[in-house]
C-alpha cells in the first residue's frame, strides 16, 4: 500500500439532535479506533461545538458546507473562519447534495475550496458521476471536469482529500464493487500525474463515498487506490467503528 494515511469522513448530513449526536459520539470515543487511520465527522452546523466538545481530539470535525468569503451580508450561510472560530479543522465542499439540490456550480464549490484552504482549513472536495452519466460511459469526463475546475483554483493540495462519491451508490444501498471504485481512483491518480503532479498524484488521499458499510469496507480498503471513505448513513450508526478499522 502506498505511504498515505487511511482517512476515514462520516457525513451526518441533516441528521441528528443533542441526545443521538451525544450517542453516536460516546461509541467513537469509547472505541480500539486504529491509530492509523484519520477520523473526521462531518456534523451539522449547529451542532458542531457541541459534538466538538463531545469527541476526543484526535477526531477531527468538519463543516458539511461554507461560503467563498470570510463574512457579510449571506444569509443563512457560514464561512471557513467561523469553523475555525469553533475547533472544527475540515469541511466538506462539493457535495453531489449540494450540487443536485442546491444549483452548486463546479465554479462555486472551486472558489469555496479556495477560500477554505486560505483559511487555513482542510478541506474533503467532493465528486463524482449521475447513474445517467456512467451508463453513458462518461463517468471519466464528469469526474476529470469537476477536478479541472478544483485544480484551477487549487495551489497547495496539501490539506486536501478528494471523496469520489459515485451519485448513483449514494443513499442506494447499491455501493460501487471495489473493481469499479478501484478503477476510477486510478484514473483520477493518473489524472492528478498528467495535469496536477507526481507528487501530489502520489501523496493525495481519495476517498471513496456511497453505501460504504461495516460489510463491506474491507474489502474496498483492499484496493490500492483507495485510501479511505466518506461515509453518510453507517456513520451515524456503531458500525462506524468497523468502517475506520476497515484496515486494522
Ligand atoms: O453521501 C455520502 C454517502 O452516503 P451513504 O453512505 O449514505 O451512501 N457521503 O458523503
Amino acid at each position: 500500500m502506498a505511504n498515505r494515511r487511511f482517512c476515514v469522513g462520516g457525513n451526518w448530513k441533516m441528521n441528528g439532535d443533542q441526545k443521538s449526536i451525544a450517542e453516536i459520539c460516546k461509541v467513537l470515543s469509547d472505541a480500539a479506533l486504529d491509530a492509523n487511520t484519520e477520523v473526521v465527522i462531518g456534523c451539522p452546523a449547529i451542532y458542531l461545538m457541541y459534538a466538538r466538545n463531545l469527541l476526543p481530539c484526535n477526531i477531527g470535525v468538519a463543516g458539511q458546507n461554507a461560503y467563498k468569503v470570510a463574512k457579510g451580508a449571506f444569509t443563512g450561510e457560514i464561512s471557513p473562519a467561523m469553523l475555525k472560530d469553533i475547533g472544527a479543522e475540515w469541511v466538506i465542499l462539493g457535495h453531489s447534495e449540494r450540487r443536485a439540490i442546491f444549483k452548486e456550480t463546479d465554479e462555486l464549490i472551486a472558489e469555496k475550496a479556495e477560500h477554505a484552504l486560505a483559511e487555513g482549513l482542510k478541506i474533503i472536495a467532493c465528486i463524482g458521476e449521475t447513474l445517467e452519466e456512467r451508463e453513458a460511459g462518461k463517468t471519466n469526463d464528469v469526474v476529470a471536469r469537476q477536478m479541472c475546475a478544483y485544480a484551477k483554483k487549487i495551489r497547495d493540495w496539501t490539506n486536501v482529500v478528494v471523496a469520489y462519491e459515485p451519485v448513483w451508490a449514494i443513499g442506494t444501498g447499491k455501493t460501487a464493487t471495489p473493481e469499479q471504485a478501484q478503477e476510477v481512483h486510478a484514473y483520477l491518480r493518473k489524472w492528478l500525474e498528467e495535469n496536477v503532479s507526481k507528487e501530489v498524484s502520489a501523496s493525495l488521499r481519495i476517498q471513496y463515498g456511497g453505501s460504504v458499510t461495516g460489510a463491506n469496507a474491507k474489502e474496498l480498503a483492499k484496493k490500492p487506490d483507495i485510501d479511505g471513505f466518506l461515509v453518510g448513513g453507517a456513520s451515524l450508526k456503531p458500525e462506524f467503528v468497523d468502517i475506520i478499522n476497515a484496515r486494522k
